[in-house]
């Protein structure tokens, strides 16, 4: 298979910390693939060595089967979106896309081309000092369209955009990926790729926890879960796994609290949670076997939630302020390493 992006045994640390950690993966063209990670997790780093901007500690990254670096074309090859906010003030939006454009020997025309197609045309003549961090993020859209790239990347586009700039964005995401074009596409949050990816590589501390299509995804780490809540715990639990369920023992209550027919009974029930068999499935073992059930809930996690999980161990806690990033070698954007 034919992957545009290759990102190999990647390592970036900065003294002891280790941004990103023998990560890799790799991104095919005509898909939409999210990069997820918390915050912290190394997604901009990994970027910004895609885009030669910093020199990895260890491993390769490569772009069409060479490093950025190596690629003559610039925006020809690789339109990217890494800070909106980095942009000269003082210019215009189409003094802006022009410079870039006269940069990488790009027509006149196609500014008014991407100006148009980002909804720009009306302010591209005002200076973008004056502009909101939406605008700001559309400008940056139109600079990584303006080569009329195979491949695009893009790093939290869909920070400060509103309701309608994010369908928009949805929208130009996957007119471009149908285009047969390699969208890469970071973000922090699942809710903001769970309806704009295709694909997804998730990191946590700079190390891969997943890569696999969405729906994969979801159907492994966001599977239902059944609540079963039964006076049988063992026996049931014993049934169910031996039919290929993944049962979780939760807490008991005693006759006491239970205020129904089986506190008379003097019966404690305890919740068990299944995975891996529907409700239905799960009923028809206990009637088969004569266990009794109180209550059958299934109930199935957000992606959200389940990126959070999968993540939780990968949070960094920023409980002192960083230090400032050195100068050489930038976290901040326009100082390649
Ligand atoms: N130039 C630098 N010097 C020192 N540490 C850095 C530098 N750049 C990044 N880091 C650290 O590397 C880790 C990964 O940062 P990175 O910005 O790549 O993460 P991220 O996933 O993009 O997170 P966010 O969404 O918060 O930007 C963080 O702990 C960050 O503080």
């Amino acid at each position: 298979m034919f992957c545009v992006i290759e990102v190999s045994e990647l390592t970036k640390r900065y003294g002891p910390k280790t941004a990103v950690d023998e990560l890799s993966f790799t991104v095919r063209p005509g898909r939409v693939t999210g990069f997820l990670g918390p915050n912290g997790a190394g997604k901009t780093t990994t970027l910004r060595i895609l885009l030669g901007l910093v020199r990895p500690t260890a491993g390769t990254a490569t772009v069409l089967g060479r490093p950025f670096r190596d690629r003559p074309r610039g925006l020809r090859d690789v339109g990217a979106l890494l800070d909106a906010g980095d942009v000269h003030g003082g210019r215009t939006a189409r003094g802006h896309l022009r410079f870039l454009a006269r940069g990488n020997g790009l027509p006149r025309g196609r500014v008014e081309e991407v100006l148009d197609e980002v909804g720009l045309t009306d302010a591209a003549g005002r200076r973008i000092a004056g502009y909101s961090l939406r605008m700001r993020q559309r400008l940056g859209i139109a600079a990584a369209l303006l080569g009329d790239p195979p491949v695009l990347v893009f790093d939290e586009p869909l920070n400060g955009l509103d309701p309608e700039g994010v369908w928009w964005v949805r929208g130009l995401f996957r007119r471009l990926a149908d285009e047969g074009r390699t969208v890469f596409v970071s973000s922090h949050l699942m809710s903001e790729m769970e309806n704009t990816a295709d694909d997804l590589v998730v990191i946590g501390r700079g190390a891969l926890v997943a890569a696999e299509p969405l729906a994969a995804f979801a159907a492994r780490a966001a599977a239902p879960v059944v609540t079963v809540r039964t006076p049988e715990p063992e026996a049931l639990g014993a049934l169910l796994t031996a039919e290929g369920a993944s049962v979780e023992r939760g807490g008991t209550t005693g006759p006491e609290q239970e205020a129904n027919e089986l506190s008379v009974a003097g019966l404690s029930v305890t919740e068990l949670s299944v995975s891996g068999l529907s409700e239905a499935r799960i009923a028809e073992v206990a009637l088969r076997h004569g266990l009794l059930i109180l209550q059958l809930t299934p109930r199935t996690p957000s992606l959200e939630a389940a990126f959070r999980e999968l993540t939780a161990d990968h949070v960094e806690h920023r409980t002192t302020p960083l230090a400032p990033p050195p100068a050489a070698d930038s976290h901040h954007p326009g100082g390649p390493a």
